[in-house]
């Protein structure tokens, strides 16, 4: 385990007890660049205790038997794929949930010829790991992790566009299938904001021209066996902050969906698990897309509870932002969405703002949506 020290923990999921120096833990941890990977190659019998989160977002409700979330078939008939694509984004079984679609049918050769799903098994994915690159800054939270609180998952980062990606920047293990599925899911994607603009009642190519397909960071995951699944997690529960995101995983389940139960103040919500579809890509509308439409279309929290089977779980996703970053582009709700009786419920940013606020602590225990609402 090169020469890592971590205190294995004992039993519970207590945080910050005396005598414990999380802080240096950590730095050790984060020093020896293994990843989570690397650790629990090493022969863990139990996780170290900063990765332990407290009981009350471990103890959630368990998944809804028999829920599932939308699946849309992009090969239907067009006026079909709009109805059902911008249904799935509006609402799910008519509460204020969750818009993630599950697209079959596009993905399906390149995803076979792919090496990204196999990859863990061939052991290649240590390779891809612990090269890994850089950890994510604040993962998804938006908030300071004041504990520091950490996931059992290792995340290789890429920023695709605006700017060309240079090739040598990405690990070679994975180079050639990271850039097919770039051009993969760039198509899968265009396909979307058509589908999305129409369903607003929008001109085809309206997200499109907003420079939808520019911003593009893609982010490999990769979540290790769990010896105690219990007292951690794959990733704590987030909306995405961009406007639309296409995922792909391998055949490990581990996200769930958050589904509102309609009528109740979150008391009632469920999550429900997102089963892997052999073929089939994720979609999620994040906080960007649901300002853009003006609430029409409502992101989706979702998490990774931590993965308690022997086989890696794998996901690869690309989010897509406004690639129109300088300081004269403006985004916010659509113009042809806002009238008197409908008016403008979040107010216009610019890219270096959104990103300001984002990478900033000024949210506090705020959501990105909420930070701009008029
Ligand atoms: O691994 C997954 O399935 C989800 C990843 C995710 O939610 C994210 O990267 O924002
Ligand atoms: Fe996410």
């Amino acid at each position: 385990m090169s020469g890592l020290v971590v205190a294995a923990a004992g039993g519970g999921a207590s945080l910050g007890t005396a005598g414990y120096d999380r802080a240096k833990e950590v730095r050790e941890f984060d020093e020896s660049k293994i990843g989570v990977k690397g650790l629990v190659d090493g022969g863990l019998a139990s996780i170290p205790r900063f990765f332990h989160h407290p009981s009350s977002s471990l103890n959630l409700p368990p998944p809804a038997a028999g829920a599932s979330i939308p699946v849309v078939d992009l090969s239907l008939p067009h006026h079909r794929a709009v109805e059902l694509t911008s249904a799935a984004a509006r609402d799910w079984d008519s509460s204020r949930s969750p818009t993630t679609g599950s697209l079959r049918r596009h993905l399906r050769r390149p995803l076979r010829r792919s090496g990204l799903q196999r990859a863990p098994h061939r052991g290649q994915g240590g390779v891809l790991h612990q090269k890994s690159v850089r950890r994510r800054l604040l993962q998804h939270q938006f908030r300071p992790l004041p504990l520091q609180r950490r996931h059992l998952e290792d995340t290789l980062q890429i920023t695709m566009g605006p700017s060309p990606v240079d090739p040598s920047r990405i690990p070679e293990v994975c180079r050639r299938d990271l850039l097919a599925w770039d051009g993969y899911s760039l198509a899968v994607a265009s396909k979307l904001f058509a589908l999305l603009s129409e369903g607003l009642g929008a001109a085809p190519a309206r997200l499109e021209e907003l420079s939808c397909l520019k911003g593009r960071q893609m982010v490999c995951h990769y979540y290790p066996y769990c010896p105690q699944p219990h007292l951690t997690l794959g990733l704590a529960g987030h909306t995405d902050p961009g406007v639309l995101t296409v995922l792909i995983q391998n055949e490990v389940p581990g996200l769930q969906v958050r589904k509102a139960s309609a009528g109740e103040a979150g008391g009632g919500d469920a999550w429900v698990e997102v089963d892997p579809i052999p073929g089939a890509i994720i979609v999620n509308v994040g906080d960007t897309l649901q300002m853009i439409s003006n609430d029409e279309y409502r992101s989706v929290e979702h998490k990774v509870v931590a993965n308690p089977s022997e086989k890696g779980r794998v996901s690869v996703g690309t989010f897509y932002n406004p690639g129109q970053r300088d300081g004269s582009s403006r985004y916010g709700p659509l113009q042809e969405l806002i009238s008197l009786a409908r008016p403008a419920r979040y107010r216009e940013f610019t890219m270096p703002e959104f990103m300001g606020v984002f990478f900033s602590k000024e949210l506090g225990s705020k959501s990105l949506l909420d930070h701009f609402r008029s």
